[in-house]
């Protein structure tokens, strides 16, 4: 499990343990400039052939380092102390106005004078040939949209690393996107690599910030998880240890054992979302999967999943009337999990079926696709949301849900999903390149495996299955969307592994699932 805190929360992590623990701040630049330092050598000397080449003569390789005036400009500063002591060409480049330099950034500078490192104010000097550029110029304390100088210079860095093919090193953050909220807050410059430190910031783990951080390492620089108690942090996100905590299939199980999932999907001439969401219950270790669905797909999903029952209706019988879905009612009845909306369309009597599978549901239920846009179109449906009720939208979804744009969304995702989780009292799953999920309790997770191979048609069909097969398994509503998410991300993973990212299929994502789940 690993933890995501905003910016804010990172200075009060950062305040807590220079105040209440009583480590000197001094120490904790030290070490974060020490962090960077490594990972720059790392690249110089391992990732990056023309470097390797020249390593015997450390002289010739060439390091900017592009300081702000805050703490971030601090530790490039010791960046390039220590890359100049271990024998870089390493240059020192102080923006700004030296009136706003920051005590640690003054008491860093003279450090750095008294070892003879070279340290420069003039912009024409950026220019030269350079071999990595180290980004120091804004971390967590970027505060507002970059103008002017600072914005000039950002750009002119990000074209001298394209000219000279530059390896960019971040430092904490790539300067320019906004901690929290992941934007590019006017300008910010690309890394290959981002070092952060202590804890992930949420902002590197958002798209566009995900884009621009690179390969983010988390770097221990001296925090300690009770300040991060003390504070709290903004959201978590499960990592591949996780998986140990998946519900053990017991040896002596039955089909009952392992639960009857409902899947109450498609419509007339749709019935792969029925198929996708079916098989992917399956795969993920469902006892038994019935599918409800029109006349029409009977034959169709008999034939592609023949260990699934189907049971269909005839849609021109579902009518306001109540005894028109009583069939809805016995079927709910069966079953142990329901899956309520992959492809059923938009007719006019979805609203009465979505309406009595919602009164009648006392099972957990994954809301998902056309049952999201029947609920958004007759919003008098969320009184029927309970505990229960796990939500799947995709941006297009939730904006609807919502009722209001999707850039409003994107202004704040981690709020946008908390505050209509806790509105309803459901799950959410706000699907989009990085997923949140909101647990009725509050907790926010951010997911990090997937590839944009899973953009493409079927994917979040598969998503409903595999979360309806574990929660099939026994997991409770929040943790099987969590699990579900990360599993149904790595499925994606080991996918584009096999099939290239353009290759993959909805199909593939169901049968990578087998041996993750
Ligand atoms: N003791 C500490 O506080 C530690 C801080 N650390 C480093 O310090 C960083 C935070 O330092 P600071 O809080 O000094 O903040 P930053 O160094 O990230 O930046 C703040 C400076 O930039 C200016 N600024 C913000 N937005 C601007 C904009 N849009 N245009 C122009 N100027 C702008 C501010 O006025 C301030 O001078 C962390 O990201 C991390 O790199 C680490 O060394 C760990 C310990
Ligand atoms: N670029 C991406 N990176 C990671 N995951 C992605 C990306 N694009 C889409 N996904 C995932 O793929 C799924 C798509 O779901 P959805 O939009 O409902 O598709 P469909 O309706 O076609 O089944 C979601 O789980 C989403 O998070
Ligand atoms: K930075």
């Amino acid at each position: 499990m690993r933890y995501f805190v905003t910016g804010k929360q990172m200075k009060q992590i950062d305040q807590d343990t220079i105040e209440r623990i009583g480590i000197p701040s001094l120490v904790l630049v030290e070490r974060a400039g020490l962090a960077v330092a490594d990972a720059v050598e790392e690249i110089i000397t391992s990732g990056h052939p023309d470097l390797s080449a020249r390593d015997k003569n450390k002289k010739n390789v060439r390091i900017l380092i592009a300081c702000g005036t805050g703490n971030n400009g601090a530790d490039g500063i010791v960046v390039g102390r220590i890359l100049h002591g271990r024998g870089y060409e390493a240059v020192v480049f102080l923006g700004g106005n030296p009136e706003h330099e920051t005590e640690e950034h003054r008491r860093q500078q003279k450090i750095a004078e008294a070892l003879g490192v070279t340290m420069m104010r003039k912009t024409e000097d950026l220019s030269g040939n350079w071999d990595v550029i180290v980004d120091a110029v804004f971390g967590i304390g970027l505060a507002r949209e970059i103008t002017g100088e600072w914005k000039n210079i950002l750009e002119q860095l990000s074209e001298i690393a394209k000219r000279d093919g530059a390896k960019v090193v971040a430092t904490d953050t790539p300067s320019g996107i906004h901690s929290q909220t992941g934007h590019v807050m006017g300008t910010a410059l690309r890394a290959d690599l981002t070092v952060t430190f202590g804890y992930g910031k949420t902002g590197l783990f958002l798209y566009p910030g995900r884009n621009y951080a690179g390969k983010v390492r988390v770097a221990d620089v001296g925090f300690s998880d009770v300040s991060l108690e003390r504070v709290g942090w903004d959201c978590k996100s499960l990592e591949e240890s996780d998986l140990a905590d998946l519900p053990v299939r017991q040896s002596d199980g039955n089909k009952g054992t392992f639960g009857k999932v409902l899947v109450i999907a498609g419509s007339r001439g749709m019935s792969g979302a029925a198929y996708f969401s079916a098989l992917s219950a399956y795969r993920t270790g469902a006892g038994l999967v019935k599918v409800l669905t029109v006349s029409e797909n009977r034959a169709v999903i008999q034939t592609q999943l023949p260990e699934a029952v189907v049971s269909v209706y005839d849609p021109d019988q579902i009518t306001a009337e109540e005894h028109s879905t009583d069939f809805l009612r016995e079927a709910c009845d069966w079953a142990d999990v329901i899956v309520l909306g992959p492809g059923l369309g938009q007719e006019p009597y979805v609203e009465y079926l979505v309406e009595a599978v919602l009164e009648h549901a006392y099972v957990p239920m994954v809301l998902d696709a056309d049952g999201l846009n029947t609920v958004a179109s007759h919003p008098y449906l969320t009184r029927y949301f309970t505990e229960n009720i796990i939500l799947t939208p995709h941006m297009g979804e939730m904006a609807r849900l919502c009722s209001c744009p999707i850039s409003e969304l994107r202004e704040d995702p981690v709020q946008t999903v908390k505050a209509y989780s806790s509105r309803y009292g459901v799950t959410c799953v706000m699907k989009d390149a990085s997923t949140l999920i909101a647990d009725k309790d509050g907790t926010v997770w951010l997911n990090t495996s997937g590839c944009s191979a899973m953009a493409k048609g079927g994917s979040g069909d598969v998503l409903t299955g595999i979360i309806a097969g574990l929660l099939a398994r026994g997991m409770d509503c929040d943790r099987a969307s969590a699990f579900g998410v990360y599993l149904h991300g790595l499925a994606g993973e080991s996918g584009s592994a096999k099939f290239g990212e353009n290759g993959v299929l909805a199909s593939n994502l169901a049968d990578e699932i087998a041996k993750l789940a």
